[in-house]
């Protein structure tokens, strides 16, 4: 007969791909019960799971009769994000659980990009996303959700709610005023304009608040990550030497206000040719890799340089959503869940979570 003890030590050989740890290290293990042949083992994972809930199951089902073929089992699985520390210890903002700042050294890498399909593929996991384009020159997120000319309700005089399109909620300054206009405001009026969309917008209830950052590592960049409580940041660069240089500074800027980076994101990286097939790492292989090896931080993943990317992007319907089966889609879906595991291994900050919302797959 097969014991509790028994079940655990197996459970802590087994490595989880995204969370890199074991089950029992990653206090995702809930309860282990032996009923007469049966053991049930429910674990509750602190990132949206999606197609990977059944995956994990057959996964380790199939790892536990590997280990003991007389052992009859019943997993359970569930998932609820958690409200982590924030570090720079700004109070957290109202109905967030977790702001993930994205920013690049450099500008035109494919950050706002990236933002967008990755908040996408946190909500088609399941999670309750909303995007913030803090990119106050250059917004580009009402264009990118196809939700240009639109207008934000206002609600007590003093409230803005945020646009939903493809299950996203979202806001920018390009909702609220022409583009030309914010092109010639001068620092102080841009900064105050974005802290009015920081205390204004009233998010529902937030896993995730994805912040499309300004390019760059100047001052703006470090105010806004020691005033909004970022929870975590990532960081987009190309393979190119001059975009990984910026890259890296990007990483040291987090560093300096202790916002933990969860990763790097290698955009553009390699280029599929749609007459042949043929793969080519335009800009260099490797480079995602070394830099992440070299500052110590990991490589979620790569994207290709892709015309699918660029066109249904711009016109509105980003891939995640325009191609949701495609393999582009499949890599922005495991980013997205890299991230986010990585995230839920943080701290946590009990203060700031929010009870009415509890969202459970099994
Ligand atoms: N992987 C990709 N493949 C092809 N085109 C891409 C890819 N990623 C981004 N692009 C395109 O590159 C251009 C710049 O992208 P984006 O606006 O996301 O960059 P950014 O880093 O946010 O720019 P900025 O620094 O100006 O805010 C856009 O036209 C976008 O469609």
């Amino acid at each position: 007969m097969v014991t509790e003890e028994q079940i655990r030590e197996y459970l802590s050989e087994y490595r989880d791909p995204f969370l890199k740890e074991d089950l029992v290290d990653a206090k995702v293990l809930k309860n282990i019960e032996i009923k007469g042949d049966i053991a049930h083992i429910s674990l509750k994972l602190g990132f949206p799971l999606g197609e990977y809930a059944k995956q994990l199951e057959t996964d380790l089902t199939q790892f536990l009769s590997e280990k003991d073929s007389s052992i009859d089992i019943e997993i359970d699985i569930s998932w609820r994000v958690d409200a982590h520390v924030h570090p720079a210890k700004v109070q957290a903002m109202p109905n967030v659980k977790n702001i993930i700042a994205v920013a690049s050294g450099k500008g035109g890498v494919g950050k706002s990009t990236t933002s967008v399909n990755l908040a996408l593929a946190l909500s088609a996991l399941g999670a309750n996303v909303g995007i913030l384009d803090a990119d106050i020159y250059g917004p580009s997120m009402p264009i990118m959700l196809g939700m240009q000319g639109k207008n934000p309700e206002t609600i007590d005089k003093k409230s803005i709610l945020p646009i939903e399109s493809h299950g996203l909620q979202s806001m920018s300054i390009g909702y609220l005023v022409k583009p030309e206009q914010a092109m010639v405001w001068r620092g102080p009026m841009a900064s105050g304009a974005l802290q009015q969309l920081i205390n204004d917008t009233q998010w529902k209830d937030l896993d995730y608040l994805i912040i499309d950052l300004p390019p760059g590592t100047g001052d703006i960049q470090l105010t806004m990550a020691q005033k909004i409580p970022v929870t975590a940041a990532v960081v987009v660069t190309t393979p190119q030497d001059i975009a990984l240089a910026d890259a890296r500074k990007a990483v040291t800027m987090f560093n300096k206000v202790s916002v933990p980076v969860l990763g790097v994101v290698e955009n553009m990286a390699m280029h599929t040719c749609s007459n042949c097939g043929h793969e080519e790492h335009i800009f260099g292989q490797g480079g995602g890799e070394t830099l992440a090896q070299e500052i110590g931080v990991e490589l979620l993943g790569s994207l290709p340089l892709s015309l699918n990317i660029r066109e249904q992007t711009d016109a509105g319907e980003p891939t995640v959503v325009k191609e949701p089966e495609s393999d582009v889609t499949k890599r922005y879906v495991d980013i997205a869940q890299r991230m986010a595991a990585k995230l839920s291994l943080e701290a946590k900050d009990f203060k700031a979570s929010f009870p009415s919302i509890s969202i459970e797959n099994t």
